[in-house]
């Protein structure tokens, strides 16, 4: 399900413009949307999901109008979002908040609802603890509770704000694979600052910067953005004072730094190969 974004603006009430002439398309598969906190991410998500009127620009969203109302239920109806902060009742179980979910969007045969509920608990590997309180659940576990309502009504697009942001690398892990074995048939809009995990899920990803689009494209396109421009320099004195340095590992009495820069930061740099986060960086430092 394609998702056409032009000229999208948002001001809010007090002036903050998070979206500034936004125009972006994003094709079905696993998505990424990339960018800083407070580049608008959150906010592009929640006018896609109908939770925001934008105040200028268009969105269309499989063939439907989110300016007119019925286009506006057509994507309701087709649409799983699990927004940053998911709130849920911490004495129900997990299976009782999905049914109370389900209820809410509309699904009222209750065998249905039954079925639906097992097959995705399965699905996202919590039926062995389904009957127990959410208050108990680690911030792993609640994101797939997360998802399981999203999937509720089997949705062609899902989208999902900052869904690792806390997880331990295990769950961040079990998380991505999960997205990834859901993009199959669907869209999947990935918003996160984490770069890494739009490495390991997406091929094509969008850049977001105060507002604007940075970079919209494979994720092959945006680490050759660093190439050559990657350097690793080992050195007993301090930090090369030119680049952003990006990583900096112990190495016999000195320190072994990985830099992006445009030309070699020291007479010893060697050039490394760039990884999408070096794409990301020099991106922001430099530009598209
Ligand atoms: N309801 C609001 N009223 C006023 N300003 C807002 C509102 N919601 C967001 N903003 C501002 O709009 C800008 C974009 O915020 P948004 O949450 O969309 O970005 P984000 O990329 O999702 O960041 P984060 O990762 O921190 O959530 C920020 O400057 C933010 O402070």
């Amino acid at each position: 399900m394609r998702i056409d974004v032009s000229r999208l603006t948002k001001t809010y009430k007090d002036g903050t413009r998070a979206l500034d002439d936004l125009s972006l398309v994003v094709p079905a598969g696993m998505y990424g949307l990339l960018g800083a906190n407070g580049a608008g991410k959150t906010t592009l998500m929640r006018i896609l999901a109908g939770l925001v009127t934008p105040t200028s620009g268009r969105v269309v969203i499989g063939g439907h109008d989110l300016a007119t109302a019925e286009g506006r239920l057509a994507v309701q109806r087709t649409l799983g979002y699990l927004p940053q902060d998911l709130g849920v009742y911490p004495d129900l179980s997990a299976r009782r908040f999905l049914d109370y979910i389900a209820l809410l969007k509309g699904l009222h045969s209750r065998s249905r609802r039954r079925r639906r509920i097992t097959e995705l608990l399965e699905l996202v590997a919590l039926s062995d603890v389904a009957d127990r309180r959410l208050k108990g659940f680690s911030g792993g576990m609640l994101r797939r509770v997360g998802i399981a309502q999203a999937l509720l009504a089997d949705p062609r697009l899902l989208i999902v704000d900052e869904p690792t942001t806390g997880l331990d690398p295990e769950e961040r892990i079990r998380f991505r694979t999960l997205m990834s074995q859901l993009a199959g048939d669907r869209t999947v809009l990935l918003s996160t600052h984490i770069v890494d995990d739009v490495a390991q899920t997406c091929r094509s990803l969008a850049v977001l910067a105060k507002g604007r689009l940075a970079f919209q494209g494979s994720v092959r396109e945006l680490v050759a953005h660093a190439h050559q421009r990657v350097w690793t320099v080992t050195t007993p004195g301090p930090a090369p004072a030119v680049g952003r340095v990006v990583a900096a590992l112990p190495e016999g009495a000195g320190m072994r730094y990985r830099v992006v820069a445009p030309g070699p930061p020291d007479p010893l740099a060697r050039p490394a190969e760039p990884t999408l986060e070096d794409g990301y960086l020099d991106l922001m430092d430099t530009g598209p």
